[in-house]
């Protein structure tokens, strides 16, 4: 649902030149994931014959979901963000029917499919993947980027094991407060179903809850069969009413409490210190935080990929032949939806 959003240009944004690319640059390979609006495809460069990702976004999908301004600016954040721990977008286009986002391929899989086959991560495993999102968290913010949308389905992991952020389709940029209401239920701060004006700090919400699942395997008020209401009620009553798993490590617990603390005024990260409370929290108190920001960490699990464009980490789906339809002369009626997706495909 949409709100009426107190606006920053997203042009405070730096933006970076891209590359122009074409359907026809392209062999699709296979899908790698589906989403609301299309898919993703594993694709190979005619040129390079590298290996990217491609997201498909269905024009009259988006427009009939009102999902036009998130998905410009998921264009217009991934355009300015560069950083180690989040995906890296190489250019986007558009043809009649579609839009289309050039990104790398980032092979290791989601750590939502390492998690569920691992049931639940020790304690350093889940510190490691928490401690470079807090990273890539706190570059987001210091560009006034909220990304809205945190949790394992979206975090990618890299050949080296190292985590890629993914799917900015909620992400915007903002200074101040804005109140739309988006995110994936289990991972919404008690402000945002509230509907009350929020910050940044609901994306330090979702990593209390995702530090949370990490070492417990389960979001903290999942019931399999609850449905969306009780579960706003539970998140709502806030994490005093958490039933913590046995043996569940302390200080792990004290950190949670204080990224779930209800109040963002006096949420961790959203205080004077700002991310720097979190880096600093006991439970990360191993962490080198520089070797970790410049990759030196060795991470925990080597994703077992076999050579380049090797995407068994990923779940098959059955390949409907929609990348046939890819590239058709069409009618267009919201070509003028998207003036950021250039039309450079070989049939508009
Ligand atoms: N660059 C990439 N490399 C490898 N796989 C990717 C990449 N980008 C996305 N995927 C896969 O495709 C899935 C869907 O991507 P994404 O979440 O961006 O799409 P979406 O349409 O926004 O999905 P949703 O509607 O569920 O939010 C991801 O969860 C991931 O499995």
């Amino acid at each position: 649902m949409d709100g009426i959003e107190q606006q920053t240009p997203v042009e405070r944004v730096i933006k970076r030149p891209k590359g122009t690319y074409r359907l026809s640059d392209f062999i699709v390979q296979r899908t790698l994931g589906t989403g609301s609006f299309g898919r993703v495809h594993l694709v190979r460069s005619k040129h390079n014959l590298r290996f990217y990702a491609i997201k498909v976004l269905n024009k009259e999908r988006v427009v009939k979901m009102k999902q036009i301004e998130h998905t410009n600016n998921e264009q217009h954040m991934l355009e300015a963000v560069q950083h180690a721990f989040i995906i890296n977008l190489w250019g986007t286009f558009q043809d009649a029917s579609n839009l289309y986002m050039v990104m790398d391929f980032v092979p290791g899989g989601e750590l939502f499919t390492l998690l569920r086959r691992s049931n639940r991560f020790p304690d350093p495993v889940a510190k490691f993947y928490a401690a470079e999102v807090a990273l890539a968290l706190n570059h987001l913010h210091g560009l006034d980027i909220i990304y809205r949308d945190l949790k394992p389905e979206n975090i990618l992991l890299n050949q080296d094991g190292h985590i890629k952020i993914a799917d900015f389709g909620f992400a915007k940029t903002c200074t101040t407060t804005t109140w739309t209401l988006c995110g994936t239920p289990d991972y919404l701060a008690p402000e945002v179903i509230g509907q009350q004006r929020y910050n940044k700090s609901v994306d330090w919400y979702a990593l209390g809850v995702l530090i949370f699942e990490m070492l417990s395997g389960l979001p903290p008020f999942h019931q399999p069969d609850a449905n969306p209401v009780m579960l706003y009620e539970k998140i709502t009553r806030g994490p005093a009413f958490i039933k913590w798993p046995a043996a569940f490590n302390p200080l792990a617990t004290d950190l949670i409490l204080k990224l779930m603390e209800s109040d963002p005024s006096k949420r961790y990260g959203n205080l004077r210190h700002g991310a720097g409370d979190v880096f600093a929290h006991q439970w990360f108190r191993e962490v080198d935080w520089e070797r970790l920001a410049a990759r030196e960490i060795t991470a925990p699990y080597l994703p077992k990929i076999s050579g380049d464009g090797d995407a068994s980490a990923f779940d098959k789906y059955p390949e409907d032949n929609a990348a046939a339809a890819y590239g058709q002369l069409a009618l267009d009626p919201y070509g003028n939806s998207f003036p950021d997706f250039d039309y450079t495909s070989d049939t508009s």
